[in-house]
């Protein structure tokens, strides 16, 4: 099944092409990179995906959503189908573990909750069975912003899951962690959404990461997808071609 499909998308800034017209098909079950230089369109092309941003034309369809369409009701409804990773993790430093794992759960047990008391018994054992999937589960009454970034950026997914996402988006998830931390976060994002069947779509910046961790990898630049192949079929040097100044194509 097709989770996501964009075609002819185009999206400009003023004389800035993010998007020049970008055929993006997505199946069930997939995780996909989008690689490219600073500037070639991935955050702008992942923020068309949840509604964020809207084309200047062309079709985004997102768990058979139309989403260039989508207002209000459907638009929130198919946000709660898709779970989204941040550069900046983007928890509640103040609030607990706990507390920032639960609200990825607001969209479907109907809120204000306030402490992890309220919240209905079988989510918070859910919400805890995440924690410790995530490897976070003896520190789940400490407060968020106490945590390392990597440790964030774990609860962050374990937030994301508890939403029970059908697609997960993550836009540049390991860019604020060192590099070992940013592997092992990398290899849990994906190795959740392989045990849980969901589809990921991230930016990365890091070849090596997007070559062991993903299944495929979308190379942009000016806006353009230049290459698109299962990772087994590439390498760093052929990846490394989308970074050169000038490359007409990509060999
Ligand atoms: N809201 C905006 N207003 C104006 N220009 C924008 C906006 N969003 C993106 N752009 C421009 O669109 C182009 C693509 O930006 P985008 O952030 O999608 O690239 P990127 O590949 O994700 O870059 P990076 O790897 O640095 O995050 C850039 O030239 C950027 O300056």
């Amino acid at each position: 099944m097709t989770v996501v499909e964009t075609r002819g998308l185009v999206k400009t800034f003023g004389s800035v092409r993010a998007c020049a017209g970008i055929d993006l098909t997505v199946r069930r079950g997939e995780t996909v990179a989008l690689l490219g230089p600073s500037g070639s369109g991935k955050s702008t092309l992942l923020r068309h995906l949840n509604g964020l941003t809207r084309p200047d034309s062309g079709s985004v369809s997102v768990l058979g959503v139309d989403v260039v369409s989508a207002r209000g009701t459907a638009l929130r409804a198919l946000r709660r189908r898709v779970g989204v990773v941040f550069q900046q993790f983007n928890l509640v430093g103040r609030l607990t573990v706990m507390e920032n794992v639960l609200s990825g759960a607001l969209g479907r047990v109907r809120g204000p909750r306030y402490g992890v008391v309220t919240w209905p018994r079988a989510v918070r054992s859910e919400a805890f069975e995440h924690l410790d999937r995530v490897g976070l589960a003896d520190r789940a009454y400490q407060r968020a912003g106490s945590l390392s970034g990597g440790q964030q950026q774990r609860v962050a997914i374990a937030r994301a899951l508890l939403q029970r996402p059908e697609l997960v988006l993550a836009d540049e998830p390991v860019a604020s962690l060192d590099p070992e931390t940013a592997a092992s976060v990398m290899d849990l994002l994906v190795r959740v959404c392989r045990e849980d069947g969901l589809t990921m779509v991230c930016t990365l910046h890091q070849i090596e990461l997007a070559l062991q961790w993903t299944g495929r990898v979308v190379g942009l630049r000016l806006g353009e997808v230049k290459l698109d192949e299962p990772t087994d079929l590439l390498d760093a040097v052929r990846l490394r071609g989308l970074y050169l100044s000038d490359p007409v194509t990509v060999p």
